[in-house]
């Protein structure tokens, strides 16, 4: 049995980002890191801009200007102003070449064809020059930008339609064992629903990643066998849920020493999650988690999360901790670490009932886990305790 530092720092060193990219419509490809610097097709803007809705003009020394047409956005016409010469303009219009200030319609005085300003302007007053974001040919986005919606927006607004990025990992998720029902059907008895591969498929989903299939077998060692072996080939990652421990029908850890996956550590000092499985066969790498729900998705924020992290090339690869005041007393029994559902807001956490490792229904509470380390057996009130942030 491994400590959680020891498991944490094999997944780290056993993780290299993967440099194979991918070709991705721009509208698809948020959550995703750039895999070259994005060079601009076009000056954003791509002409000189109006910034607001009133009078472009050719500046003289006078307050008074003669109005001699009008642009609107998307008008293509470009009149040309003599000095004292303004045009009706509107935010987003192309200014004409010939004026040099624009100036917002609440400052000037109209009347018919002529207008009065309040008093001298600058020149370029409200105007957004050519290439103000970014001129044609200069990088609008550098290699290893993670890609935003904002990011999304911005390179639609260049005319960028797809982008080269690194893929994201191939995920498989195998469910196990005979006494799991689909959801929609009747439970026999001794049967449960399954729920491990949609709460994971989620999870996935929300950390944006979504090439993840979804399989199950029943314990039966030759099928386990075949499902794994398939799944192992076929994917980047493969998480397994349940028939890890040691009862005579799990079969998981079997099946994986038989396809020659090599073992990085089986079984860590913690609770939830003490058999959890980590290995690796040619580039696929393998979690075996926990069948008990809360177990599963614990150790999937605390280890899957940072293989995913790692592939993807990103900085922050565990989840954000802070310390946190506990609102709640709690005993730890035994001497494993525990991760412990929690509400934490704004400097304070409730360590919620309910902890065992086959209850979901204070995780779907939680947005954090308190973590306690081997040697703390109990927290009370008030005790700063620390928590890790889930992102829910
Ligand atoms: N003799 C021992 N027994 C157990 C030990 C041990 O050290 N010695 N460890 C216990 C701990 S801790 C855990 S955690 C479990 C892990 O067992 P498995 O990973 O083999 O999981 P299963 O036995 O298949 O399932 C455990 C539990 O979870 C339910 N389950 C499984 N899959 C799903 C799913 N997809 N959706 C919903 N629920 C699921 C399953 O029905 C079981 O109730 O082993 C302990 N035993
Ligand atoms: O590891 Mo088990 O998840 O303690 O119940």
């Amino acid at each position: 049995m491994i400590s959680i530092t020891e498991a944490i720092s094999s997944i780290k060193i056993n993780h290299k980002p993967s440099f194979a990219t991918t070709t991705r419509r721009i509208e698809k490809a948020n959550g995703y890191i750039l895999a070259k610097n994005i060079r601009s097709p076009i000056n954003m803007p791509p002409f000189k801009q109006s910034a607001m809705d009133g009078y472009a003009l050719n500046l003289h020394d006078n307050l008074t200007y003669k109005v001699v047409d009008e642009v609107k956005a998307g008008d293509q016409h470009q009149p040309i102003l003599n000095q004292g010469e303004a045009v009706r303009i509107f935010t987003g219009a192309a200014v004409p070449d010939s004026a040099n200030a624009v100036i917002m319609q609440e400052k000037v005085i109209a009347t018919g064809k002529q207008i009065k300003i309040e008093h001298q302007i600058s020149e370029q007053l409200n105007i957004r020059p050519i290439g103000e974001q970014v001129k044609q040919s200069a990088t609008a986005l550098k290699k290893s930008t993670k890609l935003t919606p904002a990011a999304i927006g911005y390179l639609t607004s260049l005319g960028i339609t797809e982008v080269l990025v690194f893929k994201k990992p191939s995920i498989a998720i195998i469910t196990t064992g005979n006494e799991l029902a689909e959801p929609g059907h009747k439970l026999n008895h001794g049967q449960i629903y399954e729920s491990n591969s949609k709460m994971l498929q989620s999870a996935l989903y929300s950390l944006k990643f979504y090439d993840v299939t979804l399989h199950k077998v029943e314990d039966d060692y030759t099928k386990t066998v075949t499902l794994l072996n398939t799944a192992i080939n076929t994917n980047d990652l493969v998480i397994i849920t349940g028939g890890i421990s040691v009862g005579d029908y799990d079969f998981v850890g079997k099946a994986l020493k038989e396809l020659h996956v090599k073992e990085h550590f089986y079984k860590v000092k913690q609770k939830p999650g003490k058999p959890l499985f980590f290995g690796k066969k040619n580039n696929t790498s393998v979690f075996a988690l926990p069948g008990n729900p809360a177990a599963a998705l614990t150790c999937f924020y605390i280890y899957v999360y940072i293989a995913l992290q790692k592939m993807m090339n990103r900085t922050e690869i565990e989840l954000p901790k802070t310390r946190a005041k506990s609102l709640s007393n709690f005993i730890k029994r035994g001497d494993r670490p525990q991760f412990l559902k929690g509400i934490y807001s704004e400097g304070k956490v409730e360590i919620l009932d309910g902890q065992n490792s086959s209850m979901l229904q204070t995780f779907a509470l939680a947005n954090a886990l308190v973590f306690l380390p081997e040697h703390t057996q109990e927290v009370k009130i008030n005790d700063s305790v620390e928590t890790i942030l889930l992102p829910v």
